[in-house]
């Protein structure tokens, strides 16, 4: 295998950057606009592997969507009720947004197909998706919850009630989706307060969601009418920066047009806590906040992570324990035992990576502890991705406030989240 070798900065970390479209969003607004009637146009839509595994998903389902100039996206939906059962299965790739938005959206329009994914997502449990599914009509066949996962075609009930067990924006927008796609008057409750980009992009579809408290509820028998989306850029994307600017000496740093949808920001709001100095320039509106974000190096401090804020974190979790390694004190991230059924076992390949550098984590069944601040690799240390872009980003990071002789086994994974990511880090090291 080819291992990269990552980059240090001396000078630190200078200028701006902007990131790549919200991947959440991306897919949204893809599946979205196929199951609209009419053409829908999606301005700056991430263009990464997984978003790609839904687009080649949803034109096999019968939907036709084109790449246009200026970054937008065609999509010519066929309305729910043209979609088509495939012929082929359905390989999602390395994405399980894409398998549980989309088994969800399957199952309501009342088709046959059977989904397949790699190495990665075969790992991953799908009963999350389908024990709900099934609770209100769905039939399924799948190994103990695993792919490959076969959906019959069934009518699902008219009514659905549905509270989540495990706090999963892919489950909730799954049992929505079905139950959009079946016609069916439907309430799910979310007490984990999870990201509300479907229950948000829906309405701009012209269809009608009404919250109240924690249940969102979607009027029987509505259609979705083509419209126009623009993506904000993905502050899962932003992390890197943010705790880039923050832990590499005489930094200062821009990212602009960040999407801050309040289910998304806890990232700001703990590193804020440990003692970042953040500022959030909130501009224009693209349907969802967006903002331009400046971070300038400090001296973090320790802090506990768990509870309620964990859902708007999750994907960050990794960067933000290397924020923690360089902080003064002790950092406790608990609650958090969803990473283990992540891309990889995140818990896991934390703390091996990390410590491979000479940091101090110390892995618990539902997070982790971290004591800092810990001098990261004295001499050449190879660290490993697992094939996991989430890892290989933070572990690039890592290497920016080591010595430079840091090497990477994998620089392939980041095409699933953020293909231009090792170009952004390079220009920032170059700036
Ligand atoms: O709904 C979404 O777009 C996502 C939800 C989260 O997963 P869970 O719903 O499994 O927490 C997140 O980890 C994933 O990257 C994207
Ligand atoms: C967990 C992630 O994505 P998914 O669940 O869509 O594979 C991620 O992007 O970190």
């Amino acid at each position: 295998m080819k291992m990269k070798q990552l980059p240090t900065t001396a000078n630190g970390l200078h200028g701006s950057v902007v990131v790549p479209g919200d991947k959440s969003i991306s897919h949204r607004a893809m599946m979205f606009g196929a199951m609209a009637t009419g053409t829908t146009k999606v301005l700056r839509r991430l263009d990464s592997a997984d978003v790609s595994s839904t687009i080649s998903v949803l034109k096999s389902l019968g939907a036709k969507i084109t790449e246009k100039d200026n970054n937008i996206t065609e999509v010519v939906g066929t309305g729910v009720a043209g979609l088509k059962s495939p012929n082929q299965p359905l390989d999602m790739g390395n994405s399980g947004t894409s398998t549980r938005l989309l088994t969800g959206l399957i199952t309501g329009a009342g088709l046959n197909a059977t989904i397949t994914g790699d190495s990665s997502l075969s790992t991953r449990p799908m009963d999350r998706v389908t024990v709900p599914l099934s609770e209100i009509g769905g039939t399924f066949t799948s190994d103990h919850g695993h792919l490959p996962l076969t959906i019959e075609a069934s009518k699902l009930d008219t009514e659905i009630h549905q509270t989540l067990k495990v706090g999963s924006a892919q489950v909730k927008s799954a049992i929505l989706l079905a139950g959009l796609a079946a016609g069916s008057d439907t309430f799910v409750t979310d007490s984990f307060h999870t990201r509300n980009h479907t229950e948000q992009m829906l309405p701009k579809f012209g269809v009608k969601v009404e919250t109240s408290g924690d249940t969102i509820h979607i009027p029987a028998n509505q259609k979705l009418q083509a419209t126009e989306i623009e993506v904000p850029g993905d502050i899962s994307s932003a992390a890197y920066w943010l705790v880039a600017g923050l832990i590499t000496p005489n930094s200062k740093l821009t990212i602009k047009n960040v999407g801050v949808n309040p289910t998304r920001i806890g990232i700001i709001k703990v590193l804020q806590d440990m003692g970042g100095d953040i500022t959030i320039d909130t501009k224009t509106d693209f349907g969802e906040p967006i903002a331009d974000i400046t971070v300038k190096t400090s001296q973090l401090h320790g802090v506990e992570v768990g509870g309620d804020i964990i859902p708007s974190l999750i994907d960050e979790i990794p960067v933000i324990v290397l924020a923690a390694t360089q902080a003064t004190g002790k950092t406790v991230i608990k609650d958090a035992a969803e990473l283990k059924v992540k891309e990889t076992n995140r818990i896991d390949t934390v703390q091996e990576e990390l410590n491979k550098l000479g940091a101090n984590v110390i892995p618990t069944d539902d997070g982790f502890i971290i004591d800092g601040p810990a001098k990261l690799a004295s001499s050449g240390v190879h660290v490993s991705g697992h094939g996991d872009h989430r890892i290989a980003m933070m572990l690039s990071i890592a290497a920016l406030v080591t010595n430079g002789t840091i090497t990477l086994d994998d620089d392939e994974s980041v095409k699933i989240s953020y293909p231009t990511f090792f170009n952004n880090l390079e220009g920032l090291v170059k700036s």
